[in-house]
């Protein structure tokens, strides 16, 4: 839930809810189901959200949205000089500005009564203090935050045209410098808005969503800093009303469809009275969900992730200071003409039934493992391997794993004594200063839930390791018996090759 919501009043809070359902259901052409009702859900620290007053049937419209209400650079009438200096920017920049422009405008914009329910501070990463940031300890998410990386880029397009145009962009300050502040100040809170609340609206028939992060976000990964430039970006814009639904990974229930005149959220499932509507923002790690959405639910803990990077696969193999080794250096150069180096890998939570290493390990890692423990003698052309996850590899990547989880500074029993106490009676004596409550209680958890993740995978490199050994050792036997009576299989023999 974003901050500002919890200063407010009960009936400040349900008089803003009244008069934005009552701006929304008089504006021109939208539609609103009597079933669905706008409630107060900040008990549940979730802000406003939407719930069903009545069985809702799959596919059953719950509200339509006209395109002319949808926030976008062309439905607001912010000036066009203010948005063609910004067209090789990318969807987000224009968008930021068209936000502020309409934001500043209080009650002369036709989205006033929306902006009295839209957040202006936010619980999302950009946001958390040092001391905050420092509880996720060694989530790679720490590294894609990039609100230096942003504030430099706005700095160099948004600002200079904002200051341009004072009188439509009015700010308090008496100097550039002061006025640049607060654009910067506002540009955080349109740029947050964009994460959590926008939409991609297709400009085709198609169906659109704000699962815009579907990916796993790699569309927004750099979006953080708000430069996009991909000409595929999709063209992005606020729907009122369909950012009002919260989203709780399977236990969404509606979905935003597209049709030409008509944004229209539909059941996607049979709704039963008094439940809660959610919307897909994704199967999005806990991680993501902080830094786009500023909560987590444990229900998302199965899209989880660890990233682990090349330079910590390369050391660990003892070929990180290894630049006389010309075998390797090809090797890798193999690899990234492939296109298999990145900075990083991900590694998803195994499936709760995953038992063996060769049915989870991603082929890219396999490959990566497998160019890392071939011999330096070993000419040959890196090739997708077909054959089992070999013993050196899951050693290699055991080791890996192991020194991946040291990276963060406390342990799984640790984390898990800290969370105990967190919801226990007296929380407050384990929070340390400077962190909030719930900041520190969502990061211990996400931490945690990375440090499950490379558990889990060290458990099944052991288990392989195992496996592979008394297969080894049994084939050893059998081969001694079959050279008594002169016979090798090939498959031994092939096995034997491989080793
Ligand atoms: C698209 S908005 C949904 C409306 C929002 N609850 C509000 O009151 O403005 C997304 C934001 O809602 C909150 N949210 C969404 N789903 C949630 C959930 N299951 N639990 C808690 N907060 C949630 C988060 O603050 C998120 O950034």
């Amino acid at each position: 839930m974003a901050e500002s919501f919890q200063h407010a009043g009960h009936s400040d809070f349900d008089q803003t809810s009244a008069q934005f359902i009552k701006w929304f259901t008089e504006a021109d052409g939208t539609r609103w189901s009597s079933k669905v009702q706008l409630q107060d859900l900040r008990n549940e620290n979730a802000g406003r959200g939407a719930v069903a007053t009545a069985e809702i049937a799959e596919d059953e419209e719950l509200f339509a949205v006209p395109r002319s209400l949808v926030l976008t650079t062309t439905t607001s009438n912010v000036p066009p000089t203010a948005i063609q200096p910004l067209e090789e920017t990318g969807t987000w920049p224009p968008l930021i500005v068209t936000i502020i422009y309409e934001y500043l405008k209080k009650d002369d914009s036709p989205w006033h009564a929306y902006f009295k329910v839209l957040p202006t501070t936010f619980d999302t990463l950009m946001f958390w203090n040092s001391a905050e940031l420092a509880e996720l300890q060694a989530s790679a998410v720490v590294q894609k935050i990039g609100r230096q990386q942003a504030e430099e880029s706005w700095r160099e397009t948004i600002i200079p045209v904002m200051l341009a145009h004072p009188d439509q962009f009015p700010v308090p300050g008496a100097t550039p410098v002061e006025r640049t502040v607060e654009l910067i100040k506002l540009a955080h809170m349109a740029g947050s808005l964009i994460m959590a609340y926008a939409f991609d609206i297709d400009r085709d028939d198609t169906r659109t969503n704000n699962d815009d992060n579907d990916d796993n976000d790699d569309d927004n990964s750099s979006g953080d800093n708000f430069e996009e430039d991909d000409e595929d970006e999709p063209f992005k814009g606020m729907v009122p009303f369909a950012d009002m639904l919260n989203a709780d990974a399977d236990r969404n229930n509606a979905r935003l469809f597209q049709e030409s005149d008509y944004l229209i959220m539909r059941a996607t499932r049979p709704i039963s009275t008094g439940e809660q509507i959610f919307n897909d923002y994704g199967p999005l790690p806990r991680s993501d969900l902080l830094r786009m959405y500023g909560y987590i639910t444990d229900n998302y803990s199965q899209y989880d992730v660890v990233e682990i990077s090349h330079d910590l696969l390369v050391d660990v193999a003892g070929k990180k200071h290894n630049q006389e080794n010309k075998a390797w250096l090809k090797r890798e150069e193999q690899l990234d003409e492939l296109g298999l180096v990145d900075d990083g890998y991900v590694v998803h939570r195994p499936e709760p039934n995953a038992q063996r290493l060769d049915d989870v390990l991603p082929g890219q890692l396999h490959m990566l493992l497998r160019a890392l423990c071939t011999h330096d003698n070993d000419a040959r052309a890196i090739k997708k391997p077909k054959d089992a996850i070999t013993i050196e590899e899951a050693a290699l990547l055991q080791a890996v794993l192991t020194k991946r989880l040291t990276e963060y500074s406390t342990s799984y029993e640790a984390d898990q004594a800290i969370c105990e106490a967190l919801q226990s009676d007296s929380p407050s004596t384990v929070v340390p200063l400077s962190c909030h409550h719930r900041r520190y209680l969502m990061a211990v958890q996400v931490r945690m839930g990375e440090k499950e993740i490379l558990r889990q995978w060290i458990t099944l490199c052991q288990f392989h390791i195992k496996q592979k050994s008394e297969e080894m050792a049994s084939g050893s036997s059998k081969r001694k018996y079959d050279a008594t009576t002169g016979f090798q299989s090939k498959q031994a023999a092939k096995k034997e090759k491989h080793r």
